[in-house]
């Protein structure tokens, strides 16, 4: 790599205050030459946003060992890395909400007082990047056009993480010159510093490892600072700051103060034959499908599904009274394992194109990648440990939360609307989970109250997607258990007032599904995927008042006739099997959720209270039972 005196400063010795900064934002330049006395980096580079300084990353870290090049014929500009085995999830017990007040952390969240926090993360941050690079990465979530920018600068030791925010979040030269010039128009322009170390200083000749990581971790967000910590993780939810930590943590902590919503949601635009177009957003826990609905190809002839988002929604009722949605994000950092061309044609089409990053995924002899469920089984691979395997391995060849990280840009269904920074109007809101019983495939809330009591009940299935064990039920409100930035109680108490200041009949109808019911053989009683565009087609001419339905103690469902199952695989017993409600099945869930609402305490909204109440009832079970 070539000395640039423009992009990168050297530090050793030398006090970034004699020169000049190389940002006229105060703020900012303050951040990086703070973090750059407390970690000691050998060198500070500003990341541009250029493609040569893609190229030199890259090839940087193809000759550390970090990348390993694709074949440029199968998978052009595209990499394969290793992480170190003990760096693969998201991990919960690590992550903190720092509030001054405990009770603002909630019951949900793990707590420190954030002076204890700091001087503790100072003690670790302390040199913490000798022998390394320090990357400044200016960002922004969301639209750069938008009448608010939600500006970020991640400053991280990692070239690994630099290449990824690049493929999820618009970054670069271009961000910095916006936040400059609306800084010098006296706007000023709100900014998260967020700042991330791998927590691996290298003394001098020391060789560095491929992952480099460390083995205590902090993921740590400062909610009324509106600041991000990160140490001792590559890891992507971990690492790259502007996804769950801004996007989802800090976000949720802005929207509240400021009457929006910041949600784990995909976004996607739903086209009938007749030509009725309706947006969908859809909460589903950590690998429980929201990626695999945002791509989907539907089956049913003449629907057309077209993706807005895949992981995070930003929404807010606007001067209509509608809700409106747009995906902050940039890039699709997808479930690598079960994507094929029938699941998900359109990601694969969208990973062919190249410019992507495979994490913890096999890597094949002729220089592609394959992860379990994908088409061609190599006869041979590098497993993502770094063994070789076969189809015969007793070892999975790559981890079940395996990684591709591809620009949203390359979507052959990118909906045109992605572009606008006025985002979509939401028609209706999924909530689902991975529940092998009881939920049926799925049935509307009776309006939006109730709708936020099945949010706030979700339950779902662990999966690999944080680290911990996999497969056990828990309450997972909204998809936003490890994400909301605050008391789980004042953000139910939020989505009631969301309905109670605003006009019902315009807010999205609010829906529950469940792919992932089992029949007794242990096999999903519904295929899914493409599949579920038969769900999405119900949901609809539920909203155009055309579908039946059953009133149930829990919702709405489907008659049996009411859904499209035409050309499918499946007995009219199946049918009923998915759609069923079994009464004793949900009594079973009563004592769960009122221990879950307990919690809560007061802080809990009174009328969720009553909501289970009403559901008690209609189970017909004597109150407190
Ligand atoms: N049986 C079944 N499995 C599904 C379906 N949709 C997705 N999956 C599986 O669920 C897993 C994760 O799905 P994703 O769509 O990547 O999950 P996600 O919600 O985007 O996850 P995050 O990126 O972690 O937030 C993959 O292994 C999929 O194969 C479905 O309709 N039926
Ligand atoms: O955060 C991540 O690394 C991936 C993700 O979307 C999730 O876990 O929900
Ligand atoms: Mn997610």
């Amino acid at each position: 790599m070539t000395a640039d005196t423009h992009t990168r400063d050297s530090v050793e010795g030398a006090n970034l205050s004699d020169r000049p900064s190389p940002t006229t934002h105060p703020g900012i330049a303050e951040f990086v030459a703070e973090t750059a006395a407390l970690t000691k980096p050998e060198r500070v580079q500003w990341v541009t946003g250029s493609p040569e300084e893609w190229t030199e990353l890259t090839d940087a870290l193809v000759a550390t060992g970090t990348f390993t090049r694709l074949n440029p014929a199968l998978k052009p500009n595209s990499f394969y890395a290793a992480s170190d085995p003990i760096d693969v999830a998201r991990v919960e017990d690590r992550t903190y909400i720092c509030s001054v007040d405990e009770k603002d952390c909630g019951p949900t969240n793990n707590w420190m007082d954030p002076q204890e926090m700091k001087t503790l993360m100072r003690g670790l941050y302390d040199g913490c990047m000798r022998g390394r690079t320090m990357y400044v990465v200016p960002f922004v979530m969301g639209h750069l056009e938008a009448e608010k920018p939600m500006f970020g600068v991640e400053i991280t030791d990692s070239a690994y993480v630099v290449v990824s925010m690049l493929v999820m979040a618009r970054s670069g030269t271009h961000v910095l010159k916006r936040i400059e010039e609306l800084e010098a128009a006296g706007e000023s322009p709100q900014w998260v510093p967020a700042l991330h170390s791998v927590g691996m200083p290298l003394e001098p000749g020391q060789a560095d490892v491929a992952w480099p990581c460390n083995e205590t971790k902090y993921i740590v967000q400062f909610p009324e600072e509106r600041a991000i910590w990160s140490f001792g993780s590559g890891y992507g939810g971990n690492a790259l700051l502007g996804k769950k930590c801004y996007a989802l943590r800090i976000a949720s902590v802005m929207a509240r103060d400021e009457g929006w919503l910041a949600e784990h949601m995909l976004i996607l635009k739903l086209t009938s034959p007749q030509g009725v177009v309706k947006f969908i957003a859809a909460a589903f826990p950590s690998a429980c499908g929201k990626t695999n609905l945002a791509m989907l190809r539907p089956t049913i002839p003449g629907w057309k599904v077209e993706t807005l988002g895949d992981d995070i929604a930003w929404m807010r009722v606007g001067e209509d009274g509608r809700l409106w949605a747009v995906n902050p994000e940039y890039g699709f950092f997808g479930v690598a394992p079960g994507t094929n061309q029938k699941t998900n044609p359109n990601a694969m089409d969208t990973i062919d194109k190249g410019n992507s990053v495979f994490t913890n995924v096999a890597l094949t002899e002729d220089g592609d990648i394959w992860w379990e469920g994908l088409e061609n089984t190599p006869a041979k691979a590098t497993s993502w440990k770094g063994e070789p395997w076969t189809p015969d391995s007793e070892e999975l060849s790559s981890h079940p939360n395996s990684r591709y990280c591809t620009p949203i840009k390359q979507c052959d269904i990118l909906a045109a609307e992605y572009d606008d920074p006025r985002g979509v109007p939401i028609d209706a809101i999924l909530f689902g989970g991975r529940r092998r019983t009881t939920v049926p495939l799925v049935f509307e809330a009776r309006d939006w109250t109730h709708g936020t009591f099945l949010g706030a009940t979700l339950s779902s299935e662990t999966t690999a997607a944080a680290v911990g064990q996999v497969g056990v039920v828990r309450r997972d409100p909204m998809a936003m258990l490890p994400f909301i930035g605050y008391n789980a109680g004042h953000y139910f108490n939020h989505w009631i007032t969301v309905g109670k200041e605003n006009d019902a009949a315009k807010l999205p109808k609010i829906f529950y599904v469940n792919w992932f019911r089992r029949d007794e053989d242990g096999g999903f009683l519904w295929p899914g995927f493409g599949e579920n565009s038969r769900v999405l087609k119900w949901v609809v001419e539920r909203m155009e008042g055309q579908a039946d339905a059953v009133e149930t103690p829990i919702g709405y469902v489907p008659t049996v006739d009411s859904l499209d199952v035409e050309g499918l695989d499946m007995t009219r017993d199946a049918v009923e099997a998915a759609l069923a409600v079994d009464a004793e099945e949900w009594q079973a869930e009563l004592p769960q959720i009122q221990e879950w609402f307990e919690k809560f305490g007061d802080d809990l909204p009174a009328v969720l209270w009553t909501e289970l109440d009403g559901l008690r009832a209609r189970l017909d079970v004597p109150s407190g039972g």
